[in-house]
């Protein structure tokens, strides 16, 4: 199997944990949590602030100059969460008052992940990076296909994004991760294998932290 092909089995076997994950399992049944969205929108700002910089960096440790990947720079991704904070305004605006301005668990664990990664080489940052859009667009793009999201749900327009502007984005970073795949040997491969599946599990980690009540 390639590397590619590996990477895409991890994602595919992966599939069943963010389909139980109880805020995936929340969005596919068009419920609104206000309070889990406004939490998850919160950790989120925490997480792309530190994100967004590295993803810049590991683009730049490979001279990648791709219009879809660049597009995220400087992003704070307004539009998706501006698409989460309708729904939960429109159900509870109350409960934005609760929610943690604390890092919860997974943002914390996420970032060191990657920062770690960062520091043992340059080819493995890569790998921990390419979690997050490949988790979003291919979570987004196969539950719309196997029609568990669908265009009456709540939901659908932050579905519609990821899969839209992910399309492209996830065409370059797995041709650029498939040429550096091939410059380095098979340890390095396999090790960013791992930090690539950790980075997955951390994708489902972040979503279900935003249901759990504080203790
Ligand atoms: C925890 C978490 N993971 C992924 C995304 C989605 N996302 C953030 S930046 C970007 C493009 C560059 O990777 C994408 C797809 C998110 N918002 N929060």
């Amino acid at each position: 199997m390639t590397f590619i092909e590996q990477f895409k089995k991890m994602m595919h076997e992966a599939m069943p944990a963010f389909l139980a994950n109880p805020f995936i399992q929340n969005c596919e049944a068009g419920r609104v949590d206000a309070r889990a969205l406004y939490t998850y929108i919160e950790q989120d700002n925490v997480y792309l602030a530190v994100y967004l910089p590295l993803f810049s960096k590991g683009l730049d440790n490979f001279g990648i100059d791709s219009k879809a990947l660049r597009q995220f720079e400087g992003d704070q991704e307004t539009k998706p969460h501006l698409m989460l904070q309708k729904l939960a305004d429109e159900k509870n605006p109350a409960a934005k008052k609760s929610i943690t301005k604390k890092w919860l668990p997974a943002t914390s664990a996420y970032l060191k992940h990657i920062q770690d990664s960062q520091k043992e080489n340059d080819f493995i940052f890569l790998c921990s990076l390419a979690a997050c859009p490949y988790v979003y667009g291919y979570l987004t793009e196969k539950m719309i296909a196997d029609g568990r999201m669908t265009k009456d749900n709540p939901f659908y327009p932050w579905f519609d994004f990821y899969k839209g502007t992910d399309g492209q984005l996830i065409v370059d970073f797995m041709k650029v991760l498939k040429e550096e795949a091939d410059k380095v040997d098979e340890a390095i491969q396999s090790r960013g294998l791992t930090a690539f599946y950790q980075a997955v599990q951390f994708e489902n980690d972040f979503f279900a932290q935003s249901m759990e009540k504080e203790a």
